[in-house]
C-alpha cells in the first residue's frame, strides 16, 4: 500500500477502524441469534452452563473465580484466552448486563476470571467482550499522529513510507549474550537507525533473544526504552529475556494478564512493595474507619454536623492517599530503564513520557492503527517479526481485502526492501529436512540450521524406541483417490475429515507407544471442527490439539498436521493463506507428519510444490499403502 499524504493515510485507517467496529458488532449480534436458536458455544466466544468451583483473592483485591462445567466436563474450544476481556453473567437472569472481567488462567476443564466484584447466581455464562476501548485508544493515537510536529512528524512520515529512513555508521558493541554473526549484525544495524529499522526473524532464529540484547545495549548507553508487542504473551516473552540483562524493568498491565513468574515486575507489585505504599494503605484504612463511624446511627445533638465532618475528613484523606499513590507510580515508572506494555497503551499512566527507543516485537501481528500510540513516544523505532507467519487478526473481511491485514512491518519491507531490514538466518529448532521447504518458499533459501539441531533425531531423546529403525524426519501422506472426504460438522459451518482424524489418532498413539511424551507432540488442524473431533478421540493429558493460532511462537518435538480439505472441486478455503501452513510446519523440531489430499490441494501451486518437494525428498507416502483406503 502507498499513500500520497499523511491525511490520506489516516483517513484510510479511520475508515478501516469504522468497518472493524461494525463487523464486530455484527459478530456479537450473530452470536446472540445463535444463542437463541441453537448451540451458543459453537461461536467459540461463549461458554455456558458454568458453576463457580473455587475462588481466591488476587492482586489489588480482585476476586479470582474458577468456573467449570458440572462433573468436570471439558470446556469447549473457544477464543477465550488468558488476557481476554469477558463478561460473566447469570444464566437465570439473561436480561442483566453481567460483570466485566479478564481471563486469568485456563485449563481444559476450568477457566479463572479476575472480577472486581463477587458474581451473584448459580449458573453462569462467559462471553468474549468486544474491545471498544482498544479502538478508541488507537483512534486517539492516530489523531495525535496526524497533528505531529518536528521530529515526531518526520518519524511519522518515515513510518508511513513518505520519507526515506536514515542510518548512522554502525558501531561495535560488547555483547552481553552469545549471539551468532547475523544476530550481531542485526543489533548493530538496528541501533544505527536514526528513525526506523526492521528485524526479520524467521522461526527459531532467536528474534526475541536479539531484541533483548539490543535493548540491553541501548540501556547501557543511557537510553530509555519502551518494549511492546500486540499481545500480552508477546510482551511477557520479551520481558522474560530482558529481565536478566537490564537492572530495572517495569511491566505495565493488568497483573491477571501477566505470566505468574513475571508478576514481581508488574507496576502494581512494584508500587505495592514501595516503602511509601504502607502509608497509603494506612491512609485508606483510616478513611474507611472514619466512614464507618460516620455511618453509625447517633442521637447526639450535633450528630448531623459531626457526620458531615467525618465524611469530609475521610474524603480528604482518600484524596491525599490517591495523590501519594500516583506519585509512587510515577516514581517507579521514572526509575525504570525499560517499560514493557502491550501496544494498547494506558495514556494516563504514561503521561507525556517519551523514549529514546521503542521496540515492537511480533510487529507482523499488529495492523496499522495499532502502532501509533507507541510510535508517538519514540525517538527511534524498531519493528521485529516475521511477515511470513500469521498476519494481524482482522474481523471485517472487506477491510482485510482493502489492506488492513497487511502489517506496517510487511508494508515497510515491500516499500523499502533491503535498505530497511536485516534477516536473522541461523535457526535453532528444526532438523534441516523440516526447514527446507519453508526456507525455499518463504525465506529465499537464506535459513541455515544450527549444528546443534541440523541432524537431530527423535531417537536422540531419552527413552525412544525403536533405535535401529529410526522414525523418518518428514513424511507427507497422500489420500488422493482414497475417498477420505471432508464433511461439514453437523449443525455447523466448520469442516472436518473423520478418516484423516483416524489416521492422526493412530500416528499419535504410535509416537506415544515409542516413548514420546504427550507434551512433546502437537496435532495441528486448520479447522475448529477437526480440532473438536480429534480432542474427543485423543484424550491424553498433556497432548495439545489445536489450530495453528494456538501454536504460533511455540515448538514441539513432533508435529502432525491434518489438512482436512478433500473435495471434488479443489476448494481449499483459507488453506490458501499459505502462511498458516508455514507456521504449522515450522513448529516441528525433530519429526513432521502431514496428511492431505493432493488432488484437492494440488490445484494451488504452493501445495503442488509441497507435494513435489516431499516426493523429491523420498518422503512421499500414499494411504493406499495402508491397505485400508
Ligand atoms: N545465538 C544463539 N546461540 C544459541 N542458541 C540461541 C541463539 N539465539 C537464540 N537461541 C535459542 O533459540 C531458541 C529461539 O530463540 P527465541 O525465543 O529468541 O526465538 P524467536 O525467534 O523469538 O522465536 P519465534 O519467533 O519462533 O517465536 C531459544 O531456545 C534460544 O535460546
Amino acid at each position: 500500500m502507498n499513500w500520497a499524504t499523511p491525511e490520506s493515510y489516516f483517513e484510510q485507517l479511520e475508515r478501516w477502524l469504522a468497518m472493524e467496529g461494525e463487523a464486530e458488532r455484527e459478530r456479537m449480534a450473530q452470536r446472540r441469534r445463535e444463542s437463541r436458536s441453537g448451540d451458543p458455544e459453537r461461536s467459540g466466544e461463549t461458554i455456558i452452563n458454568l458453576r463457580r468451583v473455587d475462588s481466591r483473592t488476587g492482586l489489588a483485591g480482585r476476586d479470582l473465580i474458577d468456573f467449570a462445567k458440572p462433573a468436570g466436563e471439558p470446556l469447549p474450544m473457544s477464543r477465550l484466552k488468558v488476557g481476554s476481556p469477558v463478561v460473566v453473567s447469570d444464566e437465570d437472569r439473561p436480561d442483566e448486563a453481567g460483570q466485566s472481567g479478564v481471563v486469568s488462567r485456563r485449563s481444559s476443564t476450568a477457566i479463572e476470571v479476575a472480577l472486581d466484584d463477587w458474581p451473584q447466581g448459580k449458573r453462569f455464562r462467559i462471553d468474549l467482550a468486544p474491545d471498544e476501548s482498544t479502538r478508541l485508544r488507537q483512534l486517539g493515537g492516530m489523531a495525535r499522529a496526524r497533528m505531529a510536529n518536528g521530529a515526531v512528524r518526520r518519524l511519522r512520515d518515515v513510518l508511513i513510507g513518505l520519507e526515506e529512513p536514515r542510518f548512522d555508521p554502525p558501531k561495535s558493541y560488547d555483547f552481553a549474550t552469545r549471539l551468532n554473526a547475523p544476530q550481531q549484525e542485526a543489533v548493530r544495524f538496528a541501533l544505527s537507525a536514526r528513525d526506523i529499522a526492521v528485524l526479520h526473524g524467521p522461526p527459531g532464529t532467536g528474534k526475541t533473544t536479539t531484541l533483548a540484547e539490543l535493548i540491553a545495549q541501548a540501556v547501557r548507553a543511557g537510553q530509555r526504552v519502551l518494549a511492546c508487542a500486540p499481545s500480552n504473551t508477546g510482551v511477557d516473552n520479551l520481558l522474560e529475556k530482558i529481565v536478566p540483562l537490564v537492572p530495572s524493568v517495569v511491566r505495565v498491565g493488568h497483573p491477571a494478564r501477566v505470566f505468574e513468574a513475571l508478576r514481581g515486575h508488574t507496576l502494581d507489585e512494584l508500587v505495592d512493595s514501595d516503602e511509601s505504599s504502607a502509608i497509603v494503605r494506612d491512609m485508606y484504612r483510616e478513611a474507611e474507619s472514619l466512614m464507618r463511624s460516620a455511618s453509625k446511627p447517633s442521637r447526639a445533638r450535633n450528630s448531623y454536623q459531626r457526620k458531615n465532618d467525618l465524611y469530609q475528613e475521610a474524603k480528604e484523606l482518600r484524596r491525599h492517599a490517591r495523590q501519594l499513590e500516583r506519585h509512587i507510580v510515577q516514581q517507579v515508572l521514572s526509575g525504570a530503564d525499560v517499560v514493557c506494555t502491550t501496544l494498547t497503551i494506558d495514556e494516563d499512566l504514561l503521561g507525556e513520557r517519551r523514549f529514546d527507543l521503542v521496540v515492537i516485537d511480533e510487529a507482523c501481528q499488529s495492523a496499522e492503527p495499532a502502532i501509533w500510540q507507541a510510535a508517538l513516544r519514540a525517538e527511534r523505532i524498531i519493528l521485529a517479526g516475521d511477515h511470513c507467519q500469521l498476519p494481524p487478526t482482522v474481523v471485517s473481511a472487506e477491510a482485510a481485502r482493502e489492506g488492513l491485514a497487511v502489517s506496517p512491518m510487511e508494508r515497510l519491507i515491500a516499500q523499502r526492501g533491503d535498505d530497511v531490514f536485516r534477516r536473522l538466518i541461523v535457526q535453532y529448532r528444526m532438523h534441516e529436512a523440516i526447514m527446507q521447504f519453508s526456507n525455499e518458499r518463504f525465506y529465499d533459501g537464506d535459513l541455515v540450521a544450527d549444528e546443534t539441531v541440523r541432524t537431530h533425531r527423535l531417537e536422540d531423546l531419552p527413552d525412544i524406541s525403536p533405535v535401529d529403525d529410526p522414525h523418518p524426519v518428514i513424511e507427507f501422506w497422500d489420500t488422493a483417490g482414497a475417498g477420505w472426504e471432508e464433511e461439514l460438522e453437523p449443525d455447523g459451518l466448520s469442516k472436518r475429515n473423520p478418516r484423516e482424524a483416524r489416521w492422526i489418532v493412530e500416528q499419535t498413539q504410535a509416537f506415544l507407544a515409542a516413548g514420546v511424551e504427550p507434551s512433546q507432540i502437537a496435532v495441528i488442524a486448520p479447522y475448529a471442527a477437526q480440532v473438536r473431533l480429534l480432542r474427543n478421540r485423543l484424550q491424553v493429558s498433556g497432548l495439545e490439539v489445536d489450530t495453528v493460532d494456538g501454536f504460533q511462537g511455540r515448538e514441539k518435538e513432533v508435529v502432525i498436521i491434518t489438512f482436512v480439505r478433500s473435495n471434488a472441486i479443489g476448494e481449499i478455503g483459507f488453506l490458501a493463506d499459505t502462511r498458516r501452513t508455514n507456521v504449522a510446519m515450522t513448529r516441528a523440531r525433530r519429526v513432521l507428519r502431514m496428511i492431505g489430499d493432493s488432488a484437492t490441494l494440488g490445484g494451488d501451486p504452493f501445495y503442488a510444490a509441497l507435494v513435489e518437494h516431499f516426493q523429491q525428498a523420498g518422503a512421499y507416502r500414499s494411504v493406499w499403502e495402508l491397505g485400508d483406503a
